[in-house]
């Protein structure tokens, strides 16, 4: 058994499909036409915000009052846009954007007040992200990484010639620089290097006029993260895994190089920005799923709670403060609570404006709610899942349901709003999300059990979700599907191959067949990462063999769909084409299709809703009784 936060079993029998009169099938276009949120910035003077949405179908840059009102258009393009960062005159918005989905980001300049927008970088063979804006605003700390390497570094880019310097010269493929925050009036840049699979972190002091780098924190093994810093440089808020192997949060002094930890907390627990007077820093604590946001004060540590609705909140932006310290932008979404951007008064805990991003149509009284299950998977581990119940179901045995693994592996499953999940539930689905071994959230052993034995006991967790659904009385064994994107793609292809019985239909989303054409053809960053899953393919080719879904696949019987964008340089376009061939050379039911100017995930409004509508055909046709 592989040890995680201490929480009940859930009965299954304990589930219910509450009645609800006005429930119905959500209108596709209603769920699509939500708007997502990328990115936010606050203006320099406290007055104004800035989002990365998709109002218009693309993800551009909007302008909007704080106070509330009506947005503004700063920017339009086909391309999303995200990683908003506002000069410190106010002048100017910087932000990134790729080609297509093709993740070989550049740094984008516009001024606030609008008017052309200007590429600073323009560098196909360079990805360049993550703007921080020196204090005198004449300097630009970012992420650079060559398209043909693995590792990322730091460099410094010039917002007026568009020269870069490099800062840091890293070697080694799997670790990534990223700049936290510029200390000492822009004398020295805090930034973390990190392992690829987040295992390991260090924190870093680079000195500007020399370029000289300076470990300040890092020990084996161990992640250690900043995410702020005074803007003395004295302190800093910190996130480690040390000692327990779940994250918690803290502060660190760097003059007399003391730890100071919060009260410790099961779950994981990780600090976020420092309010610009230096006073307090974000902590989001995640529950088994739900996340919530308090404010810790430097001086004494003392908590507070930022009081919202449970569910998932989240800091907005890399820096969520207002320049006066005084509001905080979050995200608050939850299973019948469409995302939505809220500016709280910290002084008093209120809602100081919102900003609604779902069409009026989805009410939270009408939306399917969600409850986090915790159940036992084959070895005694404790597996836990968002769980999301139609209305108005019969506990008969009939009802179908879907699977949903989540990507990653390193990531988790949240208690967030998900339009497709929405979709499905609302159309008489129970969708159960489960967060097996490898995900994250539940301490670095669990994070860790799933080392080259991909689609192994991670999917024996994924089968017991099945289980549990079944035992719960509501759901037919036989009308279960399975769908994921990218590595819940994977795991949609390793269970319909070496659990040929357990699903019904299937549909996988830029998932990955064959590890070893993966290694051929990945961004070399997505290389590295596969290393720290699987090891080298030369050295380790039994588990390369055993791990990939093309060996399994022989067994297949669920009719399968592949979805897949063009651009995708994760999991690239040849997987969909090498597993649907496979399966149709034998006889098998497999389609595809291949969404143009898509990378790794769909944000043209037009794809989301097709691919959308492709999944719930897909599984009705396979998983609903014809209709006599
Ligand atoms: C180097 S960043 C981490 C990769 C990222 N995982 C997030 O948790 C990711 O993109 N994973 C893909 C699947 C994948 C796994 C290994 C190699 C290539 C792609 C995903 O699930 O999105």
């Amino acid at each position: 058994e592989v040890p995680t936060p201490p929480r009940p079993l859930t009965p299954p029998q304990s589930i219910t499909s509450p009645e609800n009169a006005a429930a119905r099938p959500i209108p596709l276009e209603d769920l699509i036409s939500t708007r997502g949120m990328l990115s936010a910035a606050w203006s320099a003077d406290g007055r104004q915000l800035f989002f990365a949405t998709n109002l218009t179908g693309r993800y551009n840059i909007w302008r909007v009052d704080a106070a509330g009102g009506w947005p503004v258009q700063l920017t339009q393009s086909d391309e999303a846009q995200r990683g908003l960062a506002v000069s410190p005159d106010g002048s100017t918005l910087y932000f990134q954007q790729d080609h297509g989905g093709d993740e070989q980001y550049d740094i984008l300049a516009v001024p606030t007040a609008g008017g052309a927008v200007r590429n600073l970088t323009a560098t196909p063979e360079v990805r360049e992200s993550g703007a921080l804006i020196a204090p005198d605003g004449k300097t630009i700390a970012i992420s650079t990484k060559l398209r043909s390497q693995g590792q990322t570094n730091l460099a410094l880019l010039d917002p007026d010639s568009g020269k870069v310097r490099a800062l840091t010269a890293e070697a080694d493929p799997q670790w990534d620089w990223s700049p936290v925050a510029w200390t000492d009036q822009g004398r020295t840049l805090i930034a973390n290097r990190s392992f690829t699979d987040s295992s390991a972190g260090e924190v870093w002091a680079v000195d500007i006029a020399s370029g000289k780098a300076r470990r300040l924190l890092g020990a084996p093994k161990t992640r250690i993260e900043a995410s702020g810093a005074s803007g003395d440089g004295t302190v800093l808020s910190v996130t480690s895994n040390a000692g327990t192997g779940q994250d918690h949060a803290g502060i660190y002094s760097i003059k007399d190089k003391r730890w100071r930890w919060l009260a410790p907390t099961p779950w994981s627990q990780e600090a976020g920005a420092m309010a610009p007077d230096g006073k307090s820093f974000v902590v989001t604590t995640n529950t088994d799923g739900r996340t919530e946001i308090a404010l810790a004060d430097v001086a004494t540590l003392a908590v507070r709670p930022v009081p919202l609705q449970p569910g998932v909140n989240a800091p907005a932006g890399a820096v969520p403060f207002s320049p006066d310290s005084k509001r905080l932008l979050v995200l608050r979404s939850g299973a019948n609570a469409p995302g939505q951007p809220t500016v709280i008064d910290l002084a008093s805990g209120g809602v100081a404006a919102t900003f609604p991003l779902a069409v009026a149509s989805l009410d939270p009284a009408t939306l399917p709610g969600s409850a986090i299950v915790t159940y036992p998977s084959f070895d005694g581990t404790r597996i836990s899942a968002i769980l999301t119940i139609p209305f108005n179901a019969r506990r008969d045995g009939h009802n179908p349901a879907i699977v949903m693994p989540h990507g990653g592996p390193t990531g988790q499953a949240l208690d967030s709003f998900s339009g497709v999940v929405a979709a499905f539930a609302s159309r008489g689905y129970f969708v159960i999300q489960p967060n097996p071994r490898g995900s994250t959230g539940y301490g670095q052993a669990f994070q860790s059990a799933n080392y080259q034995d991909l689609g192994g006991g991670d999917l024996k967790d994924v089968l017991a979700a099945k289980d549990f659904l079944v035992s719960s009385g509501y759901v037919d064994p036989a009308r279960v599907g399975i769908t994921g994107g990218s590595y819940g793609g994977f795991m949609t292809l390793m269970a319909i191959g070496r659990a040929p019985d357990a699903f019904a239909a299937a549909v996988q989303m830029f998932g990955i067949i064959d590890w070893r054409t993966m290694w051929e053809h990945e961004d070399a960053g997505l290389q590295a990462y596969q290393k720290s899953l699987l090891g080298d393919p030369a050295t380790y080719p039994k588990v390369y063999d055993a791990t990939s879904p093309l060996t399994w696949l022989k067994a297949a019987k669920a009719p399968l769909l592949s979805l897949q964008g063009d651009n995708d340089i994760r999991v690239p376009r040849g997987q969909a084409q090498q597993v649907t061939d496979a399966l149709k050379a034998r006889g098998a039911t497999a389609e595809v299709v291949f969404y143009p100017g898509e990378g790794h995930g769909f944000y043209k409004r037009e794809n989301q809703l097709d691919s959308l509508r492709r999944r719930i055909e897909w599984f009705d046709r396979y998983l609903k009784p014809k209709a006599q």
